[in-house]
């Protein structure tokens, strides 16, 4: 496939318009979408109105004037449809880590109020190799109510999948996974899962983060209890942007969440001494909102506004079967073990390959301004977004790759030594 193969899917491409909306890094590859999606004019503009205008000139009428005391619910309804969920489930705000702590003790509480009882039925199961998080808040919980209270089980996920019945079981309290995985890009049937977990009693917390923006999700359809995602990965809402919590509004009337902060009151501007928790989705949040970094989020939604996430899908697994024939032609498909499912039905929007110079080869392909990642201990990662990925940005990549191995360039010492942070 050459370039001007790659040209004409571009101009054939029905979403190629939607990179004008974006800033993209000047002669730049960005295949990193996947940990920091790109900067959009709109956000820029509403940042500079949001600072200048709003704050800068309106001050704190801004509360009331521009609604920024409900832009919470306001960009929670604004991505429900991008995750399948009618309004009214869904409220941006915190980290996803928090929001598990909240998601993982409003489960429990609707076992609580089937009348189940918590020692027999304590086990939250994920899977060892979810994002660690997602683990770590677990343990968490587990050191606060007791492991006696909330025990983490966890499974290898080729396991799971391989037989749900055997680690989905009347022991079971919470499913706790991740739709796609973060390493390899695996993307886990939720729809099966879900279905598995409700026969047998089990309430599931879902972890868009690699999912949302990216692929279609069902959460109304799926039928799933809770979910939890970011905004600065296929959202683009900026890093450290607030995430989201999904509730099922069939959940909503009796769970409680433990971070009891005064805007999850039901009213927070009555000042009472007492917690009464707001009755919808509202009850989910704490504390106050970051009115900059959420309106980022709002205006990088924009961008969705005219898209189905079936498009986003179409194109994304084209970018990555483009990927993966040039990856062929090039004679470097041996060297490179791809760790993600060959089968596009089964993955995201990444593909990862181990390597055992995997970070030294990242690091070279920044320097040849192809942004991809690295991932310990040794996979590479290249991420798609179709809103601004482009068939020319794959050739490209492949190119500079195709260089970098030619020439051992990232056997270079520079390009060996390891950053703490990457
Ligand atoms: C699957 C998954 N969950 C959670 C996180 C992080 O969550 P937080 O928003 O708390 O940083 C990430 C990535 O940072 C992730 O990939
Ligand atoms: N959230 C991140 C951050 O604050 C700094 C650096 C990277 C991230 C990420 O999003 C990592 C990402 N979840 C991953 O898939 O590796």
């Amino acid at each position: 496939m050459n370039f001007a193969e790659l040209e004409r899917r571009d101009a054939a491409d029905p979403l190629a318009e939607l990179r004008n909306h974006f800033v993209i890094p000047k002669n730049t590859v960005y295949l990193d979408g996947n940990s920091l999606g790109l900067l959009t004019h709109a956000t820029q503009r509403r940042v500079a109105d949001v600072t200048g205008q709003q704050w800068g000139q309106d001050g704190i009428s801004s509360w009331n004037q521009h609604g920024w005391v409900h832009l919470p619910r306001t960009v929670g309804d604004k991505l429900a449809p991008i995750i399948g969920a009618q309004p009214g489930q869904v409220i941006c705000c915190d980290s996803i880590s928090v929001n598990l702590f909240k998601a993982l003790s409003a489960a429990f509480t609707v076992l609580d109020a089937r009348g189940e009882s918590r020692r027999a039925r304590k086990q939250v199961l994920s899977t060892a190799d979810n994002f660690p998080t997602d683990l770590y808040m677990v343990q968490g919980l587990q050191q606060l109510v007791g492991a006696e209270n909330c025990e983490l089980v966890l499974a290898e996920e080729a396991e799971l999948l391989a037989n749900l019945a055997h680690h989905i079981t009347a022991e079971t309290a919470i499913v706790m996974l991740t739709e796609v995985n973060f390493r390899s890009g695996r993307r886990l049937p939720m729809a099966e899962i879900i279905q598995q977990a409700h026969a047998v009693g089990a309430v599931v917390i879902v972890d868009l983060a690699h999912s949302a923006g990216a692929l279609p999700v069902e959460l109304d359809e799926w039928q799933a209890d809770f979910a939890v995602g970011c905004t600065y990965k296929y959202l683009n809402g900026g890093p450290g942007a607030p995430a989201f919590i999904y509730v099922a509004e069939r959940h909503l009337p009796t769970v409680t969440q433990p971070l009891s902060g005064w805007f999850g009151h039901a009213q927070p501007f009555a000042f009472d001494a007492t917690f009464a928790a707001a009755t919808g989705i509202e009850k989910m949040l704490s504390g106050t909102p970051s009115i900059l970094a959420m309106s980022a989020v709002d205006a990088a939604l924009d961008a969705f506004s005219d898209v189905s996430m079936e498009q986003v899908r179409e194109k994304s697994v084209q970018l990555a079967e483009v990927f993966l024939a040039l990856l062929d032609e090039s004679g470097l498909a041996g060297e490179f073990d791809c760790i993600s499912p060959l089968d596009s039905e089964q993955r995201g929007s990444q593909l990862s390959f181990a390597h055992p110079e995997a970070y030294a080869i990242c690091q070279a392909l920044i320097e040849r301004k192809v942004i991809a990642d690295f991932r310990a201990p040794n996979y590479l990662r290249f991420g798609f977004t179709p809103l601004y990925t482009s068939f020319k940005d794959v050739g490209l990549a492949l190119q500079r790759l195709q260089e970098i191995m030619q020439t051992r360039t990232y056997l270079e010492p520079r390009f060996q030594t390891r950053q703490a942070v990457t």
